[in-house]
């Protein structure tokens, strides 16, 4: 994709910006930020434009409210907690579009702040409706996008407003994102190991078709790799299997092999005799899978092949769990990976989702290269796809 303007390129002084970000954060019920790492991502755009001179006007949405207003997705406990962090006021717009709207963009100041009331509560906003995106293009000068996390919806706030108002131009975190995660695919350094994970082959088929064009090891683990080891006739018991995936995974195998790809597939397993946190466990390997139990996590040998690839790797990126992490007992595969990358000398790049908790709860965002904001926007493009969200930024 082109190189896109960013906010370098842009002069916000006395402007009114429009800036999409990604504050779709986990409230609790009592409406409290449980986890505000999208909001604190965003921070450096939003300080740089207010610091410039931008009269800042920030949009997002936060749920899936279905095209109308719903109290539990409003975006209201997200001002006080920004103006905090940012050390200014954030006055809270009881709506996105409309008069009122316009009326309180008329009165800012320059390096005030606006946040406007969630776009998923206007049915435009999904459908990306022209007339809904000419609404919000009247508010601002300049249009900005840092919301990394939504930018593969081709959504009025995310595609439609970026094509209205120009220069429409990346923030950092999005810049951050994109030099990560697509500067690995283009250009990585090598060994290049990716790590798919995860409940299902179905799910992620792009991204390893994708990923062995690129990688020089894949490894498999999580719910997946059951499908793949019946393509190999190994017999997995009860296991989690796609029955019609088989055939596919047994391609992706093949593909591997002419394609000079590594493909590392478990070698053992914790398995259960039921999905249940306190199940009866045992390690057992591929000759001998009980026909009634399942695998619920990846083994010892198993993690130590898979830890010596990714010591030896200097670049890796890590999509999906190993094992039923959210259960203790079957945790090892997926926090040993955790692990393994923290120590590692690689550039460590994780594509957001499941991975992302199971670094957190080990306490190691710290230790990798990049942590992604967004789950299904990197799997996009991991998968090879254009984010619509960044192709309607303004060229360089
Ligand atoms: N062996 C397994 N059997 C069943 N489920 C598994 C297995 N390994 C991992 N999982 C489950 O897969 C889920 C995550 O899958 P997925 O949503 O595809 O990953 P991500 O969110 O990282 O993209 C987790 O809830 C995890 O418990
Ligand atoms: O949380 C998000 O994506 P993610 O769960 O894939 O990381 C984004 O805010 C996009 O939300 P959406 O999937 O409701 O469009």
């Amino acid at each position: 994709m082109s190189r896109k303007m960013t906010l370098e390129d842009v002069d916000f002084s006395g402007k009114r910006v429009f800036c999409r970000v990604d504050f779709n954060v986990p409230l609790n019920d009592r409406q409290e930020i449980e986890d505000d790492t999208r909001i604190t991502a965003a921070l450096p755009t939003l300080r740089y434009i207010v610091d410039h001179g931008g009269r800042l006007i920030l949009a997002s949405h936060l749920g899936r409210p279905k095209g109308k207003p719903e109290d539990k997705y409003s975006l209201a406990p997200v001002a006080p907690y920004l103006a905090k962090l940012l050390g200014r006021p954030v006055a809270m717009a009881k709506d996105c579009v409309g008069p009122t709207v316009i009326a309180l963009t008329n009165e800012m100041n320059d390096g005030d702040v606006l946040l406007l009331e969630n776009m998923r509560f206007h049915p435009g906003e999904e459908k990306n409706d022209s007339a809904f995106s000419r609404e919000l293009a009247q508010l601002a000068d300049i249009y900005v996008n840092d919301a990394f996390g939504t930018a593969h919806r081709a959504h009025a706030s995310t595609e439609g407003v970026a094509r209205l108002l120009q220069p429409a131009v990346a923030g950092y975190l999005m810049g951050k994102e994109l030099e990560y995660l697509s500067g690995a695919l283009a250009d990585p350094k090598r060994p290049f190991v990716a790590v798919i994970g995860g409940a299902k082959v179905s799910d992620k088929i792009s991204v390893i078709e994708n990923l062995l064009n690129k990688v020089d090891t894949l490894i498999i683990g999580g719910g997946m790799a059951y499908t793949f080891l019946r393509s190999q006739g190994v017999d997995v018991g009860k296991s989690l299997v796609e029955e019609d995936r088989i055939e596919l995974a047994g391609r992706l195998v093949e593909q591997a092999k002419q394609k000079g790809v590594n493909l590392l597939l478990p070698q053992d397993h914790v398995i259960a005799r039921e999905f249940k946190a306190d199940a009866d466990h045992k390690i057992c390997d591929n000759t001998d899978f009980e026909p009634d139990w399942m695998a619920l996590d990846i083994g010892p040998l198993t993690i130590s092949g898979y830890e010596k690839a990714l010591r030896e790797a200097a670049t890796v990126v890590w999509n999906g769990p190993m094992g039923v992490f959210e259960f203790d007992a079957f945790a090892k595969g997926t926090f040993a990976v955790a692990r393994t990358l923290a120590e590692a000398k690689a550039t460590t790049i994780i594509g957001g989702g499941d991975s992302v908790s199971a670094v957190k709860k080990a306490g190691l965002e710290d230790k990798m290269s990049h942590i992604s904001t967004g789950g299904g926007a990197s799997l996009e493009l991991l998968e090879g796809k254009d984010l619509p969200g960044v192709a309607a930024l303004t060229n360089k």
